[in-house]
């Protein structure tokens, strides 16, 4: 089956991509490169359950393979397993891979010292952080090459994530807190989206009502924030009426310290993200 699939020549950049671990982060990535126009010439997954592997052919219609068949035919090997499993995953994969394979890791608090510790001398690593909206083509992605790497390696990272939104460069130490604010960024957005739809269903609103209100809101003030570029203070006084009922909720908010709750929040998931890279 390996055989068969590197017969086929990669015309993408990035040259031949395997995904190891196809769960939530590898499935979008995987996802939005086939939307991106990439096919069975350029992709491949591996997964560690027959299930999963069935699902994701029928699903996709690629090849799906082992951790060591899929990463010796990549060009760029992707790895997409939970922080644990990293390493081991790393130490499995490491003596099939072909000399100049770009590593590109999306494990949050893996740093690029212990990805290369168990990868052969001089492999050329980038420590990625995407985030969930990359499954709608409007993810955050944030890269971070190891010295190994060559401007076309990075190139090469740039070209893969951006099938799936938009992707910035900056140096390592700032990782954990892009983890913090990016990484986890739209788990604190549908968090507040869960209160103001209940808060709608508890004003008597119907829930579908409740909820299309909010998420249209979401997005309403999201493509305001991206389109004027105007600072978020000040759009939040565009809204807030002298003695008005925004006024009113705003001064519960402040009241209840959500601000500074939000804040905390942020360092604690930077804060587990420094942990995890010391585990
Ligand atoms: N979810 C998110 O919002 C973000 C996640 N990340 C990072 O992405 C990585 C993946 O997270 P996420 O997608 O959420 O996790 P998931 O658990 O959804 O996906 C991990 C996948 O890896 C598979 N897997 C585990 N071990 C192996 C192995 N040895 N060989 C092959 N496949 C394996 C799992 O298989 P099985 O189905 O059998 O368990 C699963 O499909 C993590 O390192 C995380 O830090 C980064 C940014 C955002
Ligand atoms: O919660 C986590 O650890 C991962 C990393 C960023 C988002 N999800």
């Amino acid at each position: 089956m390996v055989e068969q699939v590197s017969e086929q020549v990669s015309e993408q950049a990035s040259g031949r991509v395997a995904i190891l671990g196809a769960g939530n982060m590898g499935g979008t990535i995987l996802a939005g490169l086939l939307r991106a126009g990439r096919g069975p010439a350029d992709v491949v997954v591996s997964a560690r359950r027959p299930e999963r592997a069935a699902e994701l052919r029928r699903q996709h219609g690629i090849e799906v393979l082992d951790n060591v068949s899929a990463a010796a035919w990549g060009d760029t090997v992707l790895i997409a397993v939970k922080p644990r499993d990293v390493s081991g995953l790393l130490k499995e994969i490491s003596p099939a891979l072909r000399p100049g394979t770009l590593v590109v890791s999306l494990a949050a608090g893996q740093t690029i010292a212990a990805l290369e510790s168990d990868l052969p001398e001089g492999t050329p690593v980038i420590r990625v952080m995407p985030n969930t909206p990359s499954l709608v083509d409007q993810g955050m992605s944030v890269l971070s090459p190891s010295e190994h790497c060559r401007p076309e390696h990075t190139e090469r990272a740039q070209e893969l994530l951006s099938a799936t939104g938009k992707v910035l460069q900056v140096p390592e130490a700032y990782q954990d807190a892009v983890t913090a604010v990016s990484g986890s960024g739209p788990a604190y957005v549908f968090y507040v989206a869960e209160a103001m739809i209940e808060a709608g269903v508890l004003l008597g609103l119907p829930r579908t009502t409740s909820t299309e209100l909010v998420v249209q809101t979401l997005f309403g003030a999201a493509t305001m924030l991206r389109q004027t570029g105007t600072h978020p203070s000040i759009l939040r006084e565009q809204v807030t009426s002298p003695g008005g009922t925004t006024a009113a909720a705003l001064r519960l908010l402040d009241d209840q310290r959500v601000r500074g709750a939000f804040v905390s929040a942020i360092e604690a998931a930077c804060q587990r993200s420094e942990q995890l890279s010391k585990n």
